[in-house]
């Protein structure tokens, strides 16, 4: 190579080098407030997400170890961090006193597929938002993010994940785990951290006119469909009046109900509990985030509950989709600035027909069925599958793994053969009848791309709790990672 064909990087990292985009911050310092990270004594790589830095358009080969240390974990970044400013409900009662008290956005970028990203942090220090608390992420918590979201990426639901989990020395105490515990500081991708409660402080604060800012951008940035289907121009928001609520702001919240309809329904399919759903933590974008105490749910049980401190069972697995409704309609408050109140109502009325339609599409795909058969009959074996989940002992994701390990072209032929080592109770024979009758509007040639879309619905290991507590453990008492790194691949199958 000659001297002029050395590339000559700005640095040698190529993480810095990233053509990071300054959308959140050319919104103006009315929306966050820049913010320096947290010192740590020791910078160790714990988990990085290879797949992650191919979709910023790096080749993972390229970057190492040290070079995602010194970005996410010394933060020697190249542009401001922007703590985020936010309110919301959490538990039905509205806090003004939220904000990024542990996080900031490190930087946002485009990914191959055109989108763009936010680089967002969890444990680097504390923040104007902090309150009393230390600005920390604990390692187990930084762990269980990361299974979260490589669980649920794996199982198809709309989610953040995690990039990199780097181990920062320190000591903590919290009330959840044995104390101290240990430190990390996590760095995750998502399409944004936008969340219903960003636009619940403007609102709050009654500047409408930052309200109408953030939601032009955001449709402009998030909702390009909606941007596109209608070129109405900004409305130019004085403060005082009240400017007309144009199609493009109803298009815009209808596009918003339909995907958290579909996240809900996505969550319930994986038998996913998120377990704080605050408007804090609800995207813009209708992105899953914020993996905290969360469960897969060993068995069917609506009234299933994840966080200890949740008396009442508001977040319940069961309870997810009236919750995310309720959430949507909070949302209207703010953006009544903006946009009708009854016409966000007709907007919202559809949401349970979203739910249903891709809660019933995802069932149907997990017992290994796409579309094309009478209605009546798909709606049929999926209220028996959940009468049969509900009424046996089995595993909510054993069921479906067991369907995916012994479906066989013989089940077409002959009922008696569908799982045949099942019990016979009557919900289950009556079980079989309705997937053997579903089972005759397929061709034997279709019976080739079940098996296919059995295994992409069904993954071979959940992480039910004991399967994290299985991988922490090692981690806790011999620092071994072995398992933890095991446990990630044993994910993607
Ligand atoms: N250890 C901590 N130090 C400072 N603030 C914290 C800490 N833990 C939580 N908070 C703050 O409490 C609020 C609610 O926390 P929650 O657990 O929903 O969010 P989070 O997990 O910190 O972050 P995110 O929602 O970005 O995933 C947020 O304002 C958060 O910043
Ligand atoms: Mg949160």
């Amino acid at each position: 190579m000659t001297l002029e064909e050395t590339p000559n990087p700005a640095t040698d990292n190529p993480l810095l080098d990233l053509a990071y985009e300054p959308f959140l911050e050319n919104l103006g310092d009315d929306y966050y407030d820049i913010v320096t990270a947290a010192d740590f004594p020791l910078h160790r790589l714990r988990f990085r997400n290879d797949d992650l830095l191919a979709k910023i358009g790096l080749n993972p080969a390229t970057v190492r170890d040290d070079d995602l240390i010194e970005a996410f974990g010394q933060f020697r970044g190249v542009r401001p961090f922007l703590a985020l400013r936010y309110h919301g409900y959490q538990f039905g009662e509205y806090n003004p006193q939220l904000g990024d008290g542990r996080g900031f956005i490190y930087g946002q970028l485009r990914g191959t597929d055109g989108k763009l990203y936010d680089l967002g942090t969890k444990g680097s220090g504390r923040t104007p938002y902090s309150r009393t608390a230390d600005g920390r992420l604990t390692l187990k918590g930084g762990v269980r993010e990361v299974l979260a979201g490589e669980m649920l990426h794996r199982m198809g639901v709309r989610t953040s994940r995690c990039l990199t989990v780097i181990e920062t020395g320190e000591q903590l105490w919290r009330g959840d785990e044995p104390s101290p515990t240990r430190s990390c500081v996590m760095v995750r991708l998502s399409e944004s951290h936008i969340r219903f409660g960003t636009f619940e402080r403007l609102h709050y604060l009654g500047r409408k006119d930052l309200i109408a800012k953030l939601v032009d951008r955001t449709i402009a940035q998030y909702y390009p469909e909606v941007d596109r289907a209608n070129a109405d121009p900004v409305v130019p928001y004085a403060p005082g009046d009240r400017p007309s609520s144009t199609e493009k702001y109803i298009l815009f919240y209808a596009e918003l109900v339909k995907r958290v309809a579909k996240l809900a329904a996505q969550w319930m399919a994986a038998g996913f509990c998120h377990a704080v759903l605050n408007t804090d933590n609800m995207a813009i974008t209708g992105e899953s985030f914020d993996y905290g105490p969360y469960a897969f749910i060993p068995r069917y049980d609506p009234q299933f509950t994840a966080a200890y401190f949740d008396y009442f069972g508001r977040y319940s697995y069961g309870n997810q989709a009236p919750i995310c409704r309720w959430n949507l309609q909070m949302l209207q408050v703010p953006l009544r600035a903006i946009a009708d109140s009854q016409e966000m109502d007709a907007a919202l009325e559809p949401f349970y027909d979203y739910y249903n339609r891709e809660y019933r599409r995802l069932m149907l795909a997990k017992l290994g069925f796409a579309e094309g058969f009478p209605e009546e009959t798909g709606t049929e074996l999926v209220k028996t599958t959940i009468a049969l989940l509900q009424q046996t002992e089995v595993g909510y994701h054993e069921f479906f793994w067991q369907i995916r390990k012994q479906f066989d072209r013989h089940w077409w032929d002959d009922v008696n053969q569908i799982l045949p080592n099942f019990s016979d109770e009557e919900v289950v024979t009556h079980w079989r009848q309705c997937y053997y009758h579903l089972l005759q509007f397929i061709s034997v040639d279709e019976l080739e791309m079940m098996t296919e879309r059995l295994a992409c619905y069904n993954p071979e290991t959940v992480i039910v709790r004991p399967e994290i507590e299985a991988v922490w453990e090692p981690i806790a008492l011999q620092d071994n990672w072995d398992p933890f790194y095991h446990l990630l691949k044993r994910i993607e199958r």
